[in-house]
């Protein structure tokens, strides 16, 4: 038998008061590869980046992460087993150096009791940990400056950043390059290019040349549905998907 994947959802369904946010998922997900999810809005991403992470918990169906079931467990304790993930909305603490929402950030994974009360001062100890991150996601020269100067694009970075010192095996990312401009996502794809060497990442993506350049296999789906999964160039020219949304005039984002 081969190895387990890295992240699967069996049979997962959500329901908000009867609607089907998440209707009878399917995913295998492969460890090391970059895997896009994309679809209309509306069509769910959220809702499943939700459930694979533990914010949501699944009216039907199992999640396994690398085998274990995890759909039962708390998002902290999902991230100590080795998956992680960003927010489409930004977890950055502005006021907060760059620097030290990174620190702040490697010290979460410290046990509960003694990690809200620590004095920024006692977790020197993490600096040297926190600056190999902020190199590694190009804000060295940052580093000391308050988070709430950082452009839009570098928050962005920030947040990747900050996911990373989770040292997760699987990296959730939710549209990491959303608002920004060509020279920003270039960037962003760049980096999630770097921080997938070694890792299993999952995007939820909108921007089509973003998803074709790094994706090496992506999931569709449609009013909860999975509506195709495969590779980028088998899937682009599916016909159901091409009428679903490969096939849409450009919205955010652009489809290349
Ligand atoms: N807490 C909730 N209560 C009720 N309905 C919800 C809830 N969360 C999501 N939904 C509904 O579930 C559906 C899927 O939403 P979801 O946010 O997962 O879509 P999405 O694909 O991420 O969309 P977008 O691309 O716009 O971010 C939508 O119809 C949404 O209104």
């Amino acid at each position: 038998m081969g190895a387990a994947p890295a992240l699967e959802a069996r049979g997962l369904v959500k329901e908000f008061r009867g609607f089907r946010a998440t209707n009878d998922v399917n995913l295998q997900i492969q460890e090391g590869e970059i895997h896009a999810i994309i679809g209309p809005n509306g069509a769910g991403k959220t809702t499943l980046f939700n459930l694979l992470s533990g914010f949501l918990k699944p009216t039907a169906g199992e999640v396994t992460l690398f085998g274990q079931r995890i759909d039962a467990l708390a998002p902290h304790e999902i991230v100590r087993r080795g998956l992680s993930r960003s927010f489409q909305i930004s977890s950055v603490f502005p006021t907060l150096t760059v620097r030290e929402n990174v620190v702040v950030a490697l010290q979460a994974g410290t046990p509960l009791p003694h990690r809200f009360w620590t004095p920024l001062s006692r977790l020197e100890g993490l600096r040297d940990r926190a600056d190999e991150i902020l190199q590694a996601v190009g804000l060295s020269d940052f580093a000391g400056r308050a988070a709430s100067e950082l452009s839009h694009g570098e928050k962005r970075q920030l947040e990747i950043g900050i996911s990373m010192s989770q040292e997760p095996r699987v990296l959730l990312l939710d549209e990491p390059t959303s608002g920004m401009g060509s020279e920003g996502i270039a960037r962003v794809a760049a980096l999630v290019r770097q921080v997938a060497r070694g890792r299993t990442v999952v995007l939820v993506e909108h921007n089509m040349s973003v998803v074709a350049e790094l994706a090496d296999r992506i999931t569709v789906l449609q009013y909860g549905s999975v509506l195709a999964s495969g590779r980028y160039d088998d899937v682009r020219l599916d016909p159901r998907v091409i009428e679903a949304y490969l096939g849409d005039e450009p919205g955010e984002g652009g489809a290349a």
